[in-house]
C-alpha cells in the first residue's frame, strides 16, 4: 500500500510528503499518470475530493490525498475562494494585482481575508476522511512594486505579509499545514485500525 499525493503541484508535493514523513508508507505522485483535472466543484471541500477520485481507478489499493485551497476576501463575497489559481489569465502575481486593484478605496477595516486548505482522503476499504485549515488576514494596503504571488498582498497581525515571515515559523499557523497535520493524524489512526 502506498501514499498517493493527488497534485500536480511541486510545492504542494513536496509539503505534503513532508507532511506524511511519519507515515510508514512509500510516497507516489499521479501526476505522471493522470493529467490535471478540471476544478469545478463550488467548495474547496469538493475539489478536493475530485483531486482523489480521479485516482481512485488507478490507485484503489492506496490511500490518496488531495487538497484544495484559495484565498477569500469578505469585502468581495468571498472571491475569489475555489477559483484562487484562474480567476483570470496570467500567474498568480497578476491575479492578486487585480484583488489589490478591486479593493482601491476599501479601508483596511474592511479588507478582511482567509487562506483555506481542504484536504479529501480516500481509503482502499472506501472509507473517506477530510480536514480543512484556515488563516485568517486582511489584504494589504501598501503592496510590493511587483507582487509575484498572493502571500505579498496578505498581511498578517504583525503588520508584515506573508511572504516576509520565514516559512518554517509561520508553518504552525499555515492553513495547508493545519489540514495536513489532522489528515495525518487520520491516516494513521486507519493504519493503527487495521493493525498495518
Ligand atoms: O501565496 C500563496 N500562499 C499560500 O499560502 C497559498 N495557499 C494557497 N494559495 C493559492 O491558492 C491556489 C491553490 O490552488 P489549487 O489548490 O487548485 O492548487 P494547484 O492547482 O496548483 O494544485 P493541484 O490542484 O494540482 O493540487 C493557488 O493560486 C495558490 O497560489 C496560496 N498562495
Amino acid at each position: 500500500m502506498k501514499l498517493v499525493m493527488a497534485t500536480w503541484n511541486k510545492t504542494k508535493l513536496k509539503q505534503m510528503e513532508q507532511a506524511f514523513r511519519q507515515i510508514p508508507l512509500k510516497v507516489t505522485s499521479l501526476a505522471k499518470r493522470i493529467e490535471d483535472i478540471e476544478e469545478t466543484a463550488l467548495t474547496f471541500k469538493g475539489n478536493a475530493l475530485l483531486k482523489v477520485e480521479a485516482a481512485t481507478q488507478y490507485y484503489g489499493n492506496d490511500i490518496i490525498i488531495g487538497e484544495d485551497s484559495g484565498l477569500s476576501i469578505d469585502a468581495l463575497g468571498g472571491f475569489p475562494g475555489v477559483r484562487t489559481a484562474r480567476f483570470s489569465p496570467g500567474n498568480d502575481g497578476d491575479r492578486a494585482q487585480q484583488l489589490v486593484e478591486r479593493l482601491s478605496g476599501v479601508p483596511l477595516s474592511k479588507r478582511s481575508a482567509k487562506f483555506t486548505s481542504a484536504v479529501a482522503i480516500a481509503f482502499p476499504d472506501g472509507a473517506h476522511q477530510y480536514s480543512q485549515g484556515v488563516m485568517g488576514g486582511w489584504i494589504a494596503k501598501k503592496a510590493p512594486a511587483t507582487i509575484s504571488g498572493y502571500g505579498d498582498i496578505f498581511l498578517l497581525s504583525d503588520g508584515k505579509v506573508l511572504s516576509e515571515h520565514d516559512p518554517a515559523l509561520i508553518s504552525a499557523y499555515d492553513h495547508r499545514q493545519v489540514a495536513l497535520f489532522q489528515a495525518k493524524q487520520y491516516i494513521l489512526e486507519w493504519l493503527e485500525g487495521k493493525s498495518l
